[in-house]
Protein backbone atom coordinates (compact mmCIF):
# COMPACT_ATOMS: atom_id res chain seq x y z
CA UNK A 1 0.00 0.00 0.00
CA UNK A 2 1.56 3.23 -0.96
CA UNK A 3 0.05 5.82 0.20
CA UNK A 4 -0.58 5.01 4.48
CA UNK A 5 2.29 6.74 5.91
CA UNK A 6 3.91 7.88 2.98
CA UNK A 7 3.53 11.17 3.36
CA UNK A 8 4.00 11.30 7.48
CA UNK A 9 8.01 12.37 8.38
CA UNK A 10 7.64 12.47 11.79
CA UNK A 11 8.77 9.42 14.42
CA UNK A 12 5.75 7.64 14.70
CA UNK A 13 3.80 7.25 11.50
CA UNK A 14 -0.13 8.01 12.50
CA UNK A 15 -2.68 7.31 9.64
CA UNK A 16 -6.23 8.10 9.98
CA UNK A 17 -9.18 6.72 8.17
CA UNK A 18 -13.17 6.69 8.26
CA UNK A 19 -15.54 4.34 7.52
CA UNK A 20 -19.05 5.18 7.06
CA UNK A 21 -21.85 2.89 8.30
CA UNK A 22 -24.27 1.68 5.79
CA UNK A 23 -28.24 2.48 6.31
CA UNK A 24 -30.01 -0.49 7.26
CA UNK A 25 -33.01 -2.10 6.07
CA UNK A 26 -35.74 -0.02 8.31
CA UNK A 27 -34.18 2.86 7.52
CA UNK A 28 -34.53 5.18 4.60
CA UNK A 29 -32.67 8.25 3.77
CA UNK A 30 -35.25 10.74 5.69
CA UNK A 31 -33.12 9.57 8.46
CA UNK A 32 -30.13 10.54 7.47
CA UNK A 33 -29.46 13.83 9.26
CA UNK A 34 -26.34 13.69 7.32
CA UNK A 35 -25.12 14.54 3.82
CA UNK A 36 -21.45 13.02 4.43
CA UNK A 37 -19.43 12.77 0.76
CA UNK A 38 -16.51 10.73 0.52
CA UNK A 39 -15.36 7.85 -1.78
CA UNK A 40 -12.66 5.01 -1.36
CA UNK A 41 -10.25 6.86 -3.18
CA UNK A 42 -11.17 10.31 -1.56
CA UNK A 43 -9.32 11.58 1.50
CA UNK A 44 -11.97 14.45 2.78
CA UNK A 45 -15.54 13.69 3.88
CA UNK A 46 -17.85 16.63 3.42
CA UNK A 47 -20.07 16.78 6.28
CA UNK A 48 -23.59 18.73 6.06
CA UNK A 49 -25.99 18.20 8.70
CA UNK A 50 -29.35 18.30 7.73
CA UNK A 51 -30.69 19.76 11.00
CA UNK A 52 -28.93 23.02 10.53
CA UNK A 53 -29.52 23.82 13.88
CA UNK A 54 -26.83 21.19 15.13
CA UNK A 55 -24.08 23.09 13.25
CA UNK A 56 -25.62 26.63 11.71
CA UNK A 57 -22.49 26.94 10.05
CA UNK A 58 -22.96 24.55 7.24
CA UNK A 59 -20.72 22.00 5.59
CA UNK A 60 -17.65 20.97 7.07
CA UNK A 61 -14.99 19.11 5.45
CA UNK A 62 -12.57 16.47 7.09
CA UNK A 63 -9.12 15.63 5.79
CA UNK A 64 -8.54 11.72 5.91
CA UNK A 65 -6.05 9.51 4.62
CA UNK A 66 -8.64 7.48 3.70
CA UNK A 67 -12.59 7.21 3.71
CA UNK A 68 -14.18 3.80 3.26
CA UNK A 69 -17.86 4.55 2.56
CA UNK A 70 -20.76 2.76 2.98
CA UNK A 71 -20.33 -0.26 0.52
CA UNK A 72 -16.84 -0.49 1.68
CA UNK A 73 -16.54 -4.56 2.51
CA UNK A 74 -14.06 -6.16 5.19
CA UNK A 75 -11.68 -7.14 3.25
CA UNK A 76 -11.26 -3.87 1.33
CA UNK A 77 -10.60 -2.27 4.60
CA UNK A 78 -8.38 -4.82 5.50
CA UNK A 79 -6.41 -4.58 2.21
CA UNK A 80 -5.89 -0.99 2.21
CA UNK A 81 -5.28 0.05 5.75
CA UNK A 82 -5.01 -2.70 8.03
CA UNK A 83 -3.00 -5.39 5.90
CA UNK A 84 -0.06 -3.43 5.90
CA UNK A 85 -0.03 -2.46 10.27
CA UNK A 86 0.10 -6.41 10.44
CA UNK A 87 3.28 -6.16 8.03
CA UNK A 88 5.33 -3.70 10.44
CA UNK A 89 4.21 -5.89 13.04
CA UNK A 90 5.76 -9.45 11.45
CA UNK A 91 8.87 -6.73 10.43
CA UNK A 92 9.14 -6.16 14.06
CA UNK A 93 7.52 -2.91 14.17
CA UNK A 94 4.72 -2.01 16.54
CA UNK A 95 1.87 -1.42 15.31
CA UNK A 96 -1.70 0.00 16.79
CA UNK A 97 -5.05 0.12 15.04
CA UNK A 98 -7.92 1.74 16.86
CA UNK A 99 -11.53 2.16 16.38
CA UNK A 100 -13.42 5.17 17.56
CA UNK A 101 -16.79 5.75 17.50
CA UNK A 102 -20.24 6.89 18.67
CA UNK A 103 -22.27 4.05 19.57
CA UNK A 104 -23.81 1.64 17.27
CA UNK A 105 -21.50 3.33 14.14
CA UNK A 106 -19.83 0.07 13.05
CA UNK A 107 -16.63 -0.12 15.47
CA UNK A 108 -17.16 -3.80 16.72
CA UNK A 109 -18.26 -4.69 13.50
CA UNK A 110 -15.45 -3.44 11.89
CA UNK A 111 -12.98 -4.87 14.66
CA UNK A 112 -14.97 -8.19 14.98
CA UNK A 113 -17.33 -8.86 13.17
CA UNK A 114 -19.37 -11.40 15.06
CA UNK A 115 -22.39 -13.30 13.77
CA UNK A 116 -26.08 -12.11 14.29
CA UNK A 117 -27.57 -13.64 16.49
CA UNK A 118 -30.81 -14.08 14.21
CA UNK A 119 -28.28 -15.21 11.30
CA UNK A 120 -29.92 -12.65 9.36
CA UNK A 121 -26.25 -10.88 8.39
CA UNK A 122 -23.56 -13.08 6.67
CA UNK A 123 -20.56 -13.48 8.93
CA UNK A 124 -17.75 -11.48 7.54
CA UNK A 125 -14.59 -11.51 9.53
CA UNK A 126 -13.17 -8.21 11.19
CA UNK A 127 -9.86 -6.61 11.49
CA UNK A 128 -9.12 -8.97 14.18
CA UNK A 129 -9.66 -12.38 12.13
CA UNK A 130 -8.37 -11.23 8.89
CA UNK A 131 -5.11 -10.09 10.59
CA UNK A 132 -4.89 -13.21 13.05
CA UNK A 133 -5.23 -15.21 9.56
CA UNK A 134 -2.12 -13.40 7.84
CA UNK A 135 -0.10 -13.85 11.42
CA UNK A 136 -0.32 -17.30 11.70
CA UNK A 137 0.11 -18.09 7.96
CA UNK A 138 3.42 -16.07 8.52
CA UNK A 139 5.07 -17.29 11.65
CA UNK A 140 6.57 -20.56 10.08
CA UNK A 141 9.33 -17.83 8.13
CA UNK A 142 11.00 -17.60 11.88
CA UNK A 143 13.15 -19.31 13.12
CA UNK A 144 11.86 -19.10 16.78
CA UNK A 145 9.36 -17.27 17.96
CA UNK A 146 7.42 -16.41 21.19
CA UNK A 147 3.41 -15.08 20.76
CA UNK A 148 2.03 -13.53 23.36
CA UNK A 149 -1.87 -12.32 23.71
CA UNK A 150 -3.45 -10.30 26.12
CA UNK A 151 -7.21 -9.01 26.59
CA UNK A 152 -8.41 -6.43 28.43
CA UNK A 153 -11.11 -4.21 29.34
CA UNK A 154 -10.81 -0.50 30.50
CA UNK A 155 -13.69 1.03 32.31
CA UNK A 156 -13.96 3.95 34.37
CA UNK A 157 -9.92 4.11 34.57
CA UNK A 158 -10.06 0.82 36.36
CA UNK A 159 -8.50 -2.30 34.21
CA UNK A 160 -9.60 -5.97 34.01
CA UNK A 161 -7.87 -8.99 32.48
CA UNK A 162 -10.23 -11.05 30.11
CA UNK A 163 -7.50 -13.25 29.72
CA UNK A 164 -7.81 -13.99 33.78
CA UNK A 165 -8.11 -18.08 34.24
CA UNK A 166 -9.67 -16.73 37.49
CA UNK A 167 -11.47 -13.88 38.73
CA UNK A 168 -11.46 -11.71 35.78
CA UNK A 169 -13.85 -9.34 37.52
CA UNK A 170 -10.61 -8.42 39.48
CA UNK A 171 -9.14 -4.79 39.25
CA UNK A 172 -5.89 -5.27 38.37
CA UNK A 173 -2.96 -2.22 37.65
CA UNK A 174 -1.16 -1.71 34.29
CA UNK A 175 2.26 -3.36 35.55
CA UNK A 176 0.87 -6.51 36.47
CA UNK A 177 0.03 -7.01 32.95
CA UNK A 178 3.73 -7.57 32.10
CA UNK A 179 3.31 -11.23 33.68
CA UNK A 180 -0.43 -11.88 32.47
CA UNK A 181 -1.78 -13.12 28.87
CA UNK A 182 -1.54 -16.45 27.24
CA UNK A 183 1.41 -17.91 25.44
CA UNK A 184 1.86 -21.11 23.31
CA UNK A 185 -1.11 -20.52 21.10
CA UNK A 186 -0.62 -22.35 17.89
CA UNK A 187 -3.56 -22.01 15.46
CA UNK A 188 -5.92 -19.92 14.48
CA UNK A 189 -8.77 -21.32 15.71
CA UNK A 190 -7.18 -21.24 19.08
CA UNK A 191 -6.73 -17.69 19.08
CA UNK A 192 -10.23 -16.96 17.97
CA UNK A 193 -11.45 -19.83 20.43
CA UNK A 194 -10.03 -17.38 23.47
CA UNK A 195 -11.18 -14.46 21.85
CA UNK A 196 -14.74 -15.25 22.11
CA UNK A 197 -14.88 -17.13 25.47
CA UNK A 198 -12.77 -13.81 26.48
CA UNK A 199 -15.83 -11.83 25.00
CA UNK A 200 -18.67 -13.64 26.49
CA UNK A 201 -16.57 -12.84 30.19
CA UNK A 202 -16.92 -9.32 28.92
CA UNK A 203 -20.47 -9.32 28.12
CA UNK A 204 -20.84 -10.69 31.62
CA UNK A 205 -19.10 -8.42 33.60
CA UNK A 206 -20.77 -5.66 31.79
CA UNK A 207 -24.02 -6.68 32.55
CA UNK A 208 -23.30 -7.91 36.46
CA UNK A 209 -22.07 -3.79 37.18
CA UNK A 210 -23.95 -2.21 34.71
CA UNK A 211 -20.93 -0.77 32.38
CA UNK A 212 -21.90 1.09 28.75
CA UNK A 213 -18.82 2.54 27.78
CA UNK A 214 -15.99 0.28 27.99
CA UNK A 215 -12.66 0.62 26.05
CA UNK A 216 -11.73 -2.74 24.62
CA UNK A 217 -7.68 -3.81 24.02
CA UNK A 218 -6.40 -6.63 22.51
CA UNK A 219 -2.39 -6.98 22.27
CA UNK A 220 -0.41 -9.70 20.73
CA UNK A 221 3.11 -9.64 21.46
CA UNK A 222 5.95 -11.00 19.20
CA UNK A 223 9.19 -12.13 20.27
CA UNK A 224 11.33 -13.45 17.26
CA UNK A 225 14.25 -14.82 17.17
CA UNK A 226 15.35 -15.31 13.23
CA UNK A 227 19.34 -16.00 11.89
CA UNK A 228 21.26 -14.95 8.89
CA UNK A 229 24.60 -14.40 7.98
CA UNK A 230 25.20 -11.97 10.33
CA UNK A 231 24.24 -13.87 13.11
CA UNK A 232 21.08 -14.38 15.19
CA UNK A 233 18.41 -11.02 14.65
CA UNK A 234 16.14 -10.53 17.64
CA UNK A 235 12.96 -8.28 17.49
CA UNK A 236 10.07 -7.69 19.80
CA UNK A 237 6.85 -6.06 18.00
CA UNK A 238 3.29 -5.70 19.46
CA UNK A 239 -0.34 -5.22 17.66
CA UNK A 240 -2.78 -3.81 19.37
CA UNK A 241 -6.60 -3.34 18.46
CA UNK A 242 -8.64 -1.05 20.20
CA UNK A 243 -11.94 -0.21 20.68
CA UNK A 244 -12.96 3.15 21.97
CA UNK A 245 -16.22 4.66 22.36
CA UNK A 246 -17.09 8.30 21.49
CA UNK A 247 -19.67 9.70 24.39
CA UNK A 248 -19.69 13.40 22.94
CA UNK A 249 -23.79 13.16 22.33
CA UNK A 250 -23.99 12.08 26.30
CA UNK A 251 -21.87 14.87 27.25
CA UNK A 252 -23.87 17.52 25.65
CA UNK A 253 -27.17 16.29 25.87
CA UNK A 254 -26.64 14.90 29.57
CA UNK A 255 -27.28 12.18 31.35
CA UNK A 256 -27.67 10.18 34.33
CA UNK A 257 -24.75 10.37 37.32
CA UNK A 258 -23.15 7.19 36.36
CA UNK A 259 -23.20 7.15 32.79
CA UNK A 260 -22.07 10.73 32.80
CA UNK A 261 -19.56 9.83 34.82
CA UNK A 262 -18.05 7.02 32.90
CA UNK A 263 -17.97 9.21 30.31
CA UNK A 264 -16.07 11.94 31.60
CA UNK A 265 -14.03 8.96 32.63
CA UNK A 266 -13.92 7.78 28.67
CA UNK A 267 -13.46 11.58 27.53
CA UNK A 268 -10.90 11.78 29.77
CA UNK A 269 -9.10 8.75 28.19
CA UNK A 270 -9.30 9.78 24.79
CA UNK A 271 -8.00 13.33 25.67
CA UNK A 272 -4.65 11.06 27.33
CA UNK A 273 -4.42 9.07 23.78
CA UNK A 274 -4.37 12.44 21.50
CA UNK A 275 -1.81 13.62 23.93
CA UNK A 276 0.40 11.16 23.74
CA UNK A 277 0.18 10.78 20.09
CA UNK A 278 1.03 14.55 19.76
CA UNK A 279 4.05 14.62 21.53
CA UNK A 280 5.45 11.70 19.97
CA UNK A 281 4.84 13.54 16.77
CA UNK A 282 6.20 16.31 18.01
CA UNK A 283 9.14 14.10 19.42
CA UNK A 284 8.71 15.59 22.63
CA UNK A 285 11.35 13.91 26.17
CA UNK A 286 8.44 13.42 28.20
CA UNK A 287 5.37 11.31 27.12
CA UNK A 288 2.16 11.51 29.58
CA UNK A 289 1.76 7.68 29.23
CA UNK A 290 0.37 7.44 32.93
CA UNK A 291 -2.50 9.90 32.49
CA UNK A 292 -4.67 7.04 31.37
CA UNK A 293 -4.51 3.10 31.67
CA UNK A 294 -5.40 2.76 28.35
CA UNK A 295 -2.19 4.87 27.12
CA UNK A 296 0.33 2.92 30.17
CA UNK A 297 -1.19 -0.18 28.76
CA UNK A 298 0.22 0.37 25.36
CA UNK A 299 2.93 2.39 26.19
CA UNK A 300 5.28 -0.02 25.08
CA UNK A 301 3.69 -0.25 21.22
CA UNK A 302 3.69 3.52 20.88
CA UNK A 303 7.46 4.62 20.47
CA UNK A 304 9.42 6.04 17.98
CA UNK A 305 9.33 3.49 15.55
CA UNK A 306 5.66 2.43 15.39
CA UNK A 307 2.76 2.91 13.60
CA UNK A 308 -0.75 4.28 14.33
CA UNK A 309 -4.31 3.77 12.38
CA UNK A 310 -7.02 5.86 13.79
CA UNK A 311 -10.34 4.09 12.02
CA UNK A 312 -13.15 6.87 12.70
CA UNK A 313 -16.62 4.78 12.59
CA UNK A 314 -19.66 7.62 11.57
CA UNK A 315 -22.74 6.47 10.87
CA UNK A 316 -25.20 8.60 8.67
CA UNK A 317 -28.33 8.34 11.00
CA UNK A 318 -27.04 10.22 14.10
CA UNK A 319 -29.29 11.78 16.54
CA UNK A 320 -28.44 15.21 16.39
CA UNK A 321 -25.05 14.36 14.70
CA UNK A 322 -22.72 15.24 17.48
CA UNK A 323 -20.96 11.56 17.66
CA UNK A 324 -20.30 11.67 14.11
CA UNK A 325 -19.19 15.26 13.81
CA UNK A 326 -16.88 14.57 17.10
CA UNK A 327 -15.54 11.54 15.57
CA UNK A 328 -14.04 13.63 12.32
CA UNK A 329 -12.93 16.52 14.70
CA UNK A 330 -11.08 13.87 16.49
CA UNK A 331 -9.42 12.41 13.34
CA UNK A 332 -8.78 15.57 12.25
CA UNK A 333 -6.61 16.24 15.13
CA UNK A 334 -4.19 13.14 14.07
CA UNK A 335 -4.06 14.68 10.27
CA UNK A 336 -0.90 15.86 9.34
CA UNK A 337 -0.65 16.46 5.53
CA UNK A 338 -1.50 19.74 4.38
CA UNK A 339 -4.44 18.73 1.64
CA UNK A 340 -6.81 21.12 0.02
CA UNK A 341 -10.06 20.01 1.01
CA UNK A 342 -11.89 22.65 -1.16
CA UNK A 343 -10.29 20.85 -4.05
CA UNK A 344 -10.58 17.31 -3.58
CA UNK A 345 -14.24 17.88 -2.91
CA UNK A 346 -14.80 18.95 -6.55
CA UNK A 347 -13.01 15.51 -7.64
CA UNK A 348 -15.21 12.99 -9.58
CA UNK A 349 -15.62 10.69 -6.99
CA UNK A 350 -16.87 12.51 -4.24
CA UNK A 351 -19.30 14.27 -6.50
CA UNK A 352 -20.52 11.04 -7.66
CA UNK A 353 -20.78 10.02 -3.94
CA UNK A 354 -22.75 13.15 -3.34
CA UNK A 355 -24.95 12.37 -6.17
CA UNK A 356 -25.89 9.33 -5.20
CA UNK A 357 -27.03 10.50 -1.80
CA UNK A 358 -28.64 13.72 -2.74
CA UNK A 359 -30.52 11.85 -5.49
CA UNK A 360 -31.59 9.55 -2.38
CA UNK A 361 -33.30 12.40 -0.86
CA UNK A 362 -34.75 14.07 -3.48
CA UNK A 363 -37.56 11.05 -3.81
CA UNK A 364 -38.22 11.70 0.03
CA UNK A 365 -37.82 15.33 0.54
CA UNK A 366 -39.06 18.34 -0.92
CA UNK A 367 -37.17 21.22 0.19
CA UNK A 368 -36.58 23.95 -2.02
CA UNK A 369 -33.51 24.72 -0.16
CA UNK A 370 -31.07 22.03 -1.26
CA UNK A 371 -32.41 22.55 -5.13
CA UNK A 372 -29.12 24.83 -5.36
CA UNK A 373 -26.67 22.21 -4.24
CA UNK A 374 -28.30 19.40 -6.10
CA UNK A 375 -27.73 21.73 -9.13
CA UNK A 376 -24.44 22.37 -9.04
CA UNK A 377 -23.88 18.50 -8.10
CA UNK A 378 -25.37 17.11 -10.98
CA UNK A 379 -24.03 19.67 -13.25
CA UNK A 380 -20.21 19.10 -12.58
CA UNK A 381 -21.73 15.47 -12.73
CA UNK A 382 -22.92 15.43 -16.30
CA UNK A 383 -19.71 17.20 -17.34
CA UNK A 384 -18.21 14.23 -16.05
CA UNK A 385 -20.03 11.88 -17.78
CA UNK A 386 -20.34 13.74 -21.10
CA UNK A 387 -16.61 13.65 -21.56
CA UNK A 388 -15.13 11.05 -22.96
CA UNK A 389 -12.32 10.60 -20.50
CA UNK A 390 -12.16 6.94 -18.75
CA UNK A 391 -14.23 7.40 -15.69
CA UNK A 392 -12.01 6.29 -12.41
CA UNK A 393 -12.38 2.67 -11.60
CA UNK A 394 -13.63 3.50 -8.51
CA UNK A 395 -16.44 5.59 -10.18
CA UNK A 396 -17.54 2.93 -12.84
CA UNK A 397 -17.80 0.69 -9.95
CA UNK A 398 -20.12 2.70 -7.85
CA UNK A 399 -22.33 3.65 -10.85
CA UNK A 400 -22.46 0.01 -11.50
CA UNK A 401 -23.44 -0.77 -8.14
CA UNK A 402 -26.35 1.80 -8.36
CA UNK A 403 -27.47 2.23 -11.46
CA UNK A 404 -27.16 -1.14 -13.02
CA UNK A 405 -24.57 -2.41 -15.89
CA UNK A 406 -25.76 0.19 -18.61
CA UNK A 407 -25.16 2.65 -15.80
CA UNK A 408 -23.02 5.96 -17.28
CA UNK A 409 -25.33 6.41 -20.22
CA UNK A 410 -28.57 5.77 -17.63
CA UNK A 411 -27.05 8.04 -15.33
CA UNK A 412 -26.53 10.61 -18.04
CA UNK A 413 -29.95 10.86 -18.84
CA UNK A 414 -31.25 10.52 -15.75
CA UNK A 415 -29.13 13.65 -14.63
CA UNK A 416 -30.16 15.43 -18.12
CA UNK A 417 -33.89 14.57 -17.07
CA UNK A 418 -33.32 15.94 -13.18
CA UNK A 419 -31.90 19.10 -14.93
CA UNK A 420 -34.41 19.74 -17.06
CA UNK A 421 -37.79 18.42 -14.90
CA UNK A 422 -36.67 20.13 -11.62
CA UNK A 423 -34.62 23.12 -12.51
CA UNK A 424 -35.84 25.07 -15.34
CA UNK A 425 -39.63 24.57 -14.13
CA UNK A 426 -38.61 24.26 -10.52
CA UNK A 427 -41.60 22.26 -10.30
CA UNK A 428 -41.59 19.59 -7.96
CA UNK A 429 -44.06 17.51 -9.92
CA UNK A 430 -40.94 16.42 -12.02
CA UNK A 431 -40.26 14.74 -8.83
CA UNK A 432 -42.13 11.84 -9.21
CA UNK A 433 -40.43 11.17 -12.78
CA UNK A 434 -37.59 11.35 -11.43
CA UNK A 435 -38.05 8.53 -8.59
CA UNK A 436 -39.49 6.43 -11.60
CA UNK A 437 -36.67 6.68 -13.71
CA UNK A 438 -34.07 6.29 -10.59
CA UNK A 439 -36.07 3.26 -9.59
CA UNK A 440 -35.59 1.62 -13.37
CA UNK A 441 -32.40 2.83 -13.20
CA UNK A 442 -31.17 0.61 -9.47
CA UNK A 443 -33.02 -2.19 -10.94
N1 LIG B 1 -20.12 -1.64 7.69
C1 LIG B 1 -21.20 -2.31 8.14
N2 LIG B 1 -21.86 -3.16 7.33
C2 LIG B 1 -22.94 -3.85 7.77
N3 LIG B 1 -23.43 -3.77 9.02
C3 LIG B 1 -22.81 -2.95 9.87
C4 LIG B 1 -21.66 -2.18 9.49
N4 LIG B 1 -21.26 -1.46 10.55
C5 LIG B 1 -22.10 -1.78 11.55
N5 LIG B 1 -23.02 -2.66 11.16
C6 LIG B 1 -24.12 -3.22 11.98
O1 LIG B 1 -24.58 -2.17 12.83
C7 LIG B 1 -24.87 -2.66 14.14
C8 LIG B 1 -24.05 -1.87 15.17
O2 LIG B 1 -22.68 -2.06 14.91
P1 LIG B 1 -21.62 -2.32 16.07
O3 LIG B 1 -22.16 -3.21 17.13
O4 LIG B 1 -20.36 -2.75 15.41
O5 LIG B 1 -21.49 -0.84 16.63
P2 LIG B 1 -20.53 -0.33 17.82
O6 LIG B 1 -20.00 0.97 17.35
O7 LIG B 1 -19.54 -1.35 18.20
O8 LIG B 1 -21.61 -0.09 18.95
P3 LIG B 1 -21.38 0.00 20.55
O9 LIG B 1 -20.43 1.12 20.81
O10 LIG B 1 -22.76 0.30 21.05
O11 LIG B 1 -20.85 -1.33 20.99
C9 LIG B 1 -24.54 -4.15 14.13
O12 LIG B 1 -25.74 -4.86 13.89
C10 LIG B 1 -23.61 -4.30 12.92
O13 LIG B 1 -23.71 -5.58 12.34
Amino acid sequence: METYGGDFQHNIQIATAVRIKPIDALQTAQDCVLDIAGCPSSNTVTCTPASFSAAPSGPKVFSVNRVFDEYSTQQEVYSDAVASMVESFLGGCSSTVMCYGGTQTGKTHTLSSQAESDGEKEYTPGMIELSLREVFSKLHKFDKYLLRFEYYMVWNETLYDLFDDGDYSREIKPKDSDFKGIYGVESIEQALDLIDQANLKSYKLRADLDMRRVHMILRMSLDVIDHDEDGPEISHSVLSFVDLPSCSRVLKTGASNNLLKECQKVSQSLSAICNVLWCLKENKRHIPFRDSKTTYLLSDSLNKNSRVLVIGCISLVDNLSYDSLSTLRYLSRFQTSNQQPEALMNSRNSTLVKLILISKKINVTHEEKEIPQVETCLKSLLEVLSSDSDLPEPLSKSINWHFGNKGRKLLSSLIERILEGIFSEKNWVATRKVKTIYSICSE
